[in-house]
């Protein structure tokens, strides 16, 4: 039979007296309780030792009962002045009373008969009785001495004296139940002791010094048994879809993509739609789709050579032999404030500012569209959005790379394209990739950016751009079928959501 170290200590000293107190045991193995609560349940299962649990009700002392057997109860204190001067008002009680002892303690000495009450001018006065003049213990003070001496004590003991009922109003005492616990050596425990047992300490911890001194070869590793049931654990973590999203900017990072990072949710309408070549007449532009700032209701727009840019490929196509839109442009229009619609906008404004060429860039935005919420459908969500600038690039690299990507992001096993259509890209595709489960999903649109815009934000190269929606992925990967999981606090979820990849 394999015993523990401490399972064999236990015994050992278990073995001296047969049967004993539990807080005994503990004391005369120097172990600590929980150590020697698990070696007794083990002793118990292997059938040397059984554990004795009884349960007593006890009555225990409060704080206030404490400060009762120091300086006596009130009606003591009280009898005490009625006794130096036969009469009392209630405020010369004042000076041996609580405040709150003052109220109940007319009540208390009439019941008594320690003293009889009456008014005088007004006032309450309290005068000694025979009774009060001679009254000794009573069985109140009895329990009292006994609570202040032991402190827990059992039921039967006090109801003996007075019942529990009084000693709760009057606040001296608590009730509360103790389990009483006994283990005994059986039998079996006893022979095994007899035959003797080796005490060998064992080593929980293998720490360097035991590797580098080469200890670890004599000394004996306690073992642990790893199925045994434990207590749930929930060790602080990342929200479930936080972590997804950080895993997406890992990979991207990983793949030599630079991410690019916005302050701020709120757009103008310049960079969401205007730097995108989307007419201001489109019909996604109106508040069905897009949401407005209220308040304040305009930003500023970028360089005025930028603007002027902007306007003249939506007026005429500028120089790039486009005829435009053939409509007259709004700067006041472009200024409006919305909540970002989606992550496209930083693409605008990363190529306004400038970029590598070749060059690969994406960004994980939060972005706003209003929608009926339900099961499927978020009035926010996340994008990853991104871009690749080459001079040689055509639309094969970007079927290639979406491709790479549905694989890598979304772990697609097939990938088909559709033709689409945007205004700021040309050609557009429409992209859904095929899982096990959930079939074939829409992840997004793509496309190659339309020169009316690229031209306008002063790139002159191919760039092949991408908009993915990653919160239906994301419900997957998690194993949800409520998108709204993605945003709750449910405890329960936020515990147990599995951990992605
Ligand atoms: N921004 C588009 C997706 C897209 C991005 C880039 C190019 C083409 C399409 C959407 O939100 O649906």
């Amino acid at each position: 039979m394999e015993l523990s170290y401490q399972e064999k200590l236990t015994l050992i000293k278990l073995s001296e007296t047969k049967k004993v107190k539990f807080e005994e045991l503990v004391e005369k193995t120097g172990l600590d309780q929980v150590a020697v609560m698990r070696s007794v349940l083990g002793l118990q299962a292997k059938g040397l030792a059984k554990l004795h649990e009884r349960s007593e009700k006890v009555v225990k002392i409060t704080e206030t009962g404490k400060e009762y057997a120091q300086i006596s109860l009130p009606e003591w204190r009280a009898l005490k002045l009625l006794r130096e001067r036969g009469k009392v008002t209630l405020d010369d009680l004042k000076d041996v009373l609580g405040e709150d002892e003052l109220k109940p303690i007319v009540g208390l000495l009439r019941k008594e008969g320690w003293a009889t009450v009456r008014k005088e001018d007004g006032k309450l006065v309290l005068e000694i009785t025979d009774n009060g003049r001679e009254a000794g213990e009573r069985p109140i003070d009895r329990a009292l001495k006994i609570l202040a001496e032991k402190e827990t004590v059992s039921l039967s003991e006090i109801e003996g004296l007075v019942s529990v009922k009084e000693l709760k109003r009057r606040k001296i005492a608590e009730e509360d139940t103790v389990t009483e616990r006994e283990v005994e050596i059986t039998p079996a425990g006893e022979e095994l002791v007899s035959k003797g047992l080796e005490l060998k300490r064992e080593v929980s911890l293998l720490t360097p010094e035991l590797i580098k001194s080469g200890k670890w070869k004599e000394v004996e590793f306690r073992k642990f048994d790893i199925k045994a049931p434990v207590k749930r654990f929930y060790p602080g973590k990342k929200q479930p879809y936080r972590a997804f999203l950080d895993k997406i900017r890992r990979r991207l990072i990983e793949m030599g993509f630079i991410e690019m990072v916005s302050e701020s949710m709120i757009e103008t309408q310049f960079w969401n739609f205007d730097a995108l070549f989307q007419p201001q007449n489109h019909p996604a532009r109106e508040w069905t789709d897009t949401y407005q700032l209220k308040y304040p209701k305009s930003g500023h727009l970028p360089a005025e050579e930028l603007v002027a840019r902007v306007k003249a490929a939506h007026e005429h196509g500028g120089d790039t032999g486009s005829r435009g839109w053939g409509y007259v442009w709004s700067p006041e229009r472009a200024m409006l404030l919305m909540p970002r619609a989606h992550g496209t906008a930083l693409d605008a404004r990363q190529l306004a500012k400038g970029v590598e060429i070749p060059g690969k860039y994406f960004t994980i935005q939060r972005v706003f569209r209003p929608d009926v919420l339900d099961r499927t459908h978020l009035i926010e969500f996340n994008q990853i959005d991104g871009f690749v600038v080459g001079e040689e690039l055509n639309f094969r690299h970007l079927l290639g790379i979406l491709k790479r990507f549905a694989v890598e992001i979304a772990g697609a096993k097939k990938v088909k394209f559709l033709p689409d259509y945007y205004p700021f890209t040309e050609p557009s595709v429409q992209m859904s990739a095929y899982h096990p489960e959930l079939g074939w999903v829409e992840f997004g649109g793509a496309g190659i950016f339309r020169e009316e815009m690229t031209k306008a934000l002063g790139i002159d190269a191919p760039v092949i751009a991408w908009g993915i929606g990653i919160d239906r992925l994301a419900m997957f990967k998690l194993g949800i079928d409520d998108i709204r999981y993605l945003f709750s606090y449910d405890l329960r979820w936020l515990r147990e959501a599995r951990l992605v990849w």
